[in-house]
């Protein structure tokens, strides 16, 4: 609720706000942002939520749009003031062709940046991804590194590299002159692995633990550790850096930082077992059950069997040359310049993390339950 000094006069526009992260950015605006009359939510789909939130004191305005049209992404920013441009096409399991992850990703972004200039939209808030920077396919490890860290940065597949390139575009834009004559300030947010409420790969694993009767079988060496956060957080550091870019555009602005909180450092597996293993699902073994060059094999033969059955249907196992990778070689910040540019603390406790994560998981399986009994 904004206090009496604060009037209700900004437009936000959320583009992928019906996404996993875009979803907890618009609740987290609705519930954080004081000064917030209208929430515009971009989204190739737009789902059925969206309708509940739009009783409330904000104006929410449910868009259906692509951001590889121009001219849909310039009339959503249209009397914009704030852009979170967080849509995207996250693929690393071969789903779609690197054309068009690039179109949605790079050029859809490159859309987003030219509708600011032209709207005279002043703030725009990039979401960019760890995988800018790594784990590279080389196996270099990235242990505790900051925004300064020196890495060997391998872009050869199509995620990473669009990401990488639309977070350039994004920071190379800040400084332009938008319509009106005043500079566009742009900055790019880069999440580690995010979990929270609606993670579909946890969903999935999940499923897959019920299906293998309560187990899961350990894959990636305990040693590796991975970088996760929680999605609460990611979308309060969104919603925050938002606002702060308004205030502090000099030292925010054409600047990237990494997305943290409290989650323990652990590996890909052990991290996601801290929920499944409260509902129900354990990871079996210490070490991983194949030696990594029987999964390589394996990652391969998934790769050829997606190009060979290509024309007849889509197959996009979890398991691939690249995903192997990445899962084995660690990736872990540790880092506090959000915290000294902008004032951000963690909105969630890795405990409460924890727990609402917990509590999702579960509420999924009470409504599969449920179902089963229906029919
Ligand atoms: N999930 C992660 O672990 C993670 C980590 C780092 C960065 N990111 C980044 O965060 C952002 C959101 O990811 P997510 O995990 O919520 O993915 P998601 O797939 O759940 O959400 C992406 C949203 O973008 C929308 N979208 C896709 N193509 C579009 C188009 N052409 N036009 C308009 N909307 C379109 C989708 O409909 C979806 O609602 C992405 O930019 C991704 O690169 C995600
Ligand atoms: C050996 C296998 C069975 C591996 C299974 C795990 C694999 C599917 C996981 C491991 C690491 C995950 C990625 C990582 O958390 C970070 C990101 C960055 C983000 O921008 C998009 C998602 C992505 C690539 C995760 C995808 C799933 C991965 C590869």
């Amino acid at each position: 609720m904004a206090s009496p000094e604060e009037a209700q006069d900004l437009v936000y526009l959320v583009t992928g706000g019906c996404g996993f992260l875009g979803e907890h950015v618009v609740r987290m605006l609705l519930q954080q942002e004081p000064r917030l009359y209208e929430l515009r939510v971009f989204d190739l789909h737009l789902s059925p939520w969206l309708e509940e939130l739009k009783t409330g004191p904000v104006q929410v305005t449910a868009i259906q749009g692509d951001v590889t049209q121009a001219h849909e992404v310039a009339a959503a920013v249209a009397g914009a003031h704030v852009v979170i441009h967080t849509a995207g096409l996250v693929d690393v399991f071969g789903r779609a062709s690197p054309e068009t992850i690039h179109e949605v990703n790079v050029q859809g972004t490159q859309n987003v940046i030219e509708a600011c200039v032209q709207n005279g939209t002043q703030f725009l808030v990039y979401t960019s991804s760890m995988e800018v920077v790594g784990p590279n396919t080389k196996g270099h490890h990235f242990y505790r590194g900051n925004e300064d860290t020196p890495y060997e940065a391998v872009h050869k597949h199509p995620y990473p590299r669009s990401k990488a390139l639309a977070e350039k575009l994004v920071l190379e834009a800040n400084g332009r002159k938008v319509c009106g004559g005043l500079p566009l300030v742009t900055c790019a947010l880069r999440p580690t692995g995010i979990y929270g409420e609606g993670h579909q790969i946890m969903r999935d694993f999940y499923h897959q633990g019920l299906r293998l009767g309560g187990r899961l079988f350990r894959a990636i060496p305990a040693s590796v550790e991975h970088g996760r956060v929680y999605v609460g957080n990611v979308a309060w550091m969104h919603v925050l850096v938002a606002r702060e870019l308004q205030q502090r555009a000099a030292l925010i602005g054409g600047q990237v930082y990494f997305c943290y909180d409290q989650s323990p450092y652990r590996s890909y597996e052990d991290f996601n077992m801290e929920f499944l293993g409260p509902c129900g699902v354990r990871l079996v073994g210490t070490h991983p059950l194949l030696p990594y060059w029987m999964l390589l094999i394996l990652a391969l033969f998934n790769a050829l069997l997606q190009w060979l059955l290509r024309p007849l249907l889509l197959y996009a196992p979890l398991l691939n040359p690249y995903t192997l990778a990445i899962a084995n070689t660690t990736f872990t910040v540790s880092t506090n310049k959000a915290q000294r540019h902008f004032g951000y603390e963690p909105l969630f406790s890795w405990e409460e993390s924890r727990t609402r994560t917990i509590r999702w998981i579960q509420a999924m399986e009470s409504a599969s339950v449920a179902q089963l009994s229906r029919s």
